[in-house]
């Protein structure tokens, strides 16, 4: 088993990666201060519940914990205000106080939804995050939790970090091919924002990791958190070099809002939204000459989109773009890098080279 620590000043946890790690969930819930007494509450997604619910919940009452929990259906849809409301009621109804404990298995949406709810209900309660997907290993560390308004990803949520992130690498072996290679585009941006021979190392084990070698893949995900980790621990609220982590982000988030969440997993979003900023930061910085064929490379090799499939609308996209969390009065904040493996913050960047960037990536 890995383990990496994240240490923030008010609260730090650990990151456990490893294989068998869900049938040890007991010891392991005890061991970070969970007592028998404290209701668990488990939030999971109708697919991760055919493999993983029924295991998970008879280990945890066998041992001597009450455990209640609920199924919302899978997918990005189920991050809005009337999942949530369903949630909250359903833990009032099992009683749970402020004792209790969440439970999330699942992926990204899993994570960021019921540690949403983990954050608001009773002005917050303890969690922990059991990621089931490789694009989880992002999602799971770092504390945002959040849920979609129609005009906008993320718009009501917090930093709320979880009490630990435990993440059993075997539940890499049910992951729809699609959703694991969604899961390599937040791999391959750790690696692009921070550590270039990170991605050179990706490049060179392409085809032990697309055949789920969960050697492979542990160290991928102990690679990609431990970035994570070094920048969320720098700047837990994003008041400056957390927003690196957004790097494709910008572009990603208006191609899932624009196509309702329905015709681009998170993963393929970020990617072509890589290679969209790819592109800007060769225009803007001379010293990244290749980024964007480079990207584009990587980016294929591991099954991900690095275009448009249908053209949206430039202005569409534009619309969105100005509601990004990051867009100030003075103008549009975009992650670029100038080198090789680095990212920087660039202000002001000007509206003209993002639509060029936006055509690029096929919008019309
Ligand atoms: O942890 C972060 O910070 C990130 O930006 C990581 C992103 O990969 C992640 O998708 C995050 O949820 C996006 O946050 P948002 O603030 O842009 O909504």
């Amino acid at each position: 088993m890995r383990k990496l620590e994240v240490s923030l000043p008010e609260q730090s946890y650990s990151i456990l990666i490893g294989s068998g790690l869900l049938a040890k969930l007991p010891n392991l819930l005890e061991m970070q201060g969970v007592q028998k007494q404290d209701r668990l509450f488990l939030i999971t997604d109708d697919q991760v519940a055919i493999h993983y619910l029924e295991p998970v919940r008879r280990s945890l009452s066998e041992s001597g914990f009450s455990i209640d929990f609920a199924i919302v259906p899978h997918g990005e849809q189920s991050k809005c205000v009337a999942t949530y409301e369903s949630l909250i009621g359903k833990l009032i109804e099992a009683g749970c106080n402020r004792k209790s404990v969440i439970l999330a298995l699942g992926g990204g949406v899993i994570g960021d939804l019921a540690g949403f709810v983990a954050a608001t209900y009773m002005r917050g309660i303890r969690f922990f995050q059991l990621p089931t997907t490789l694009l989880a290993h992002d999602s799971s560390v770092g504390g945002k939790v959040a849920i979609n308004h129609i005009l906008g990803k993320n718009i009501m949520g917090a930093f709320y970090q979880p009490k630990g992130v435990i993440y059993d690498v075997d539940t890499l072996q049910t992951l729809s091919t699609r959703e694991l290679q969604s899961g390599f585009a937040e791999v391959i941006k750790h690696g692009l924002i921070w550590d270039h021979s990170f991605v050179d190392w990706l490049f060179q084990n392409k085809e032990e990791l697309l055949s789920r070698n969960s050697l492979y893949l542990t160290e991928a995900i102990e690679r990609a958190c431990a970035v994570k980790v070094a920048v969320v621990s720098q700047d837990e609220t994003e008041q400056g070099i957390r927003a690196i982590l957004n790097y494709g982000h910008t572009i990603g988030h208006a191609i899932e809002g624009t196509t309702s969440y329905s015709a681009y997993t998170h993963g393929e979003a970020i990617s072509i939204g890589m290679v969209g900023s790819a592109w800007m930061s060769e225009k803007i910085h001379s010293s990244s000459q290749g980024l964007t064929k480079m990207t584009e490379e990587l980016l294929t090799h591991f099954g991900l989109p690095v275009k448009l499939r249908t053209p949206l609308s430039e202005d569409k996209l534009m619309d969105y773009l100005r509601r990004d969390k990051k867009h100030t009065s003075t103008g549009f904040i975009f992650i670029l890098s100038p080198i090789y493996g680095q990212v920087r913050i660039n202000e002001h960047v000007p509206e003209g080279l993002i639509r060029q960037a936006l055509h690029r990536i096929g919008a019309c």
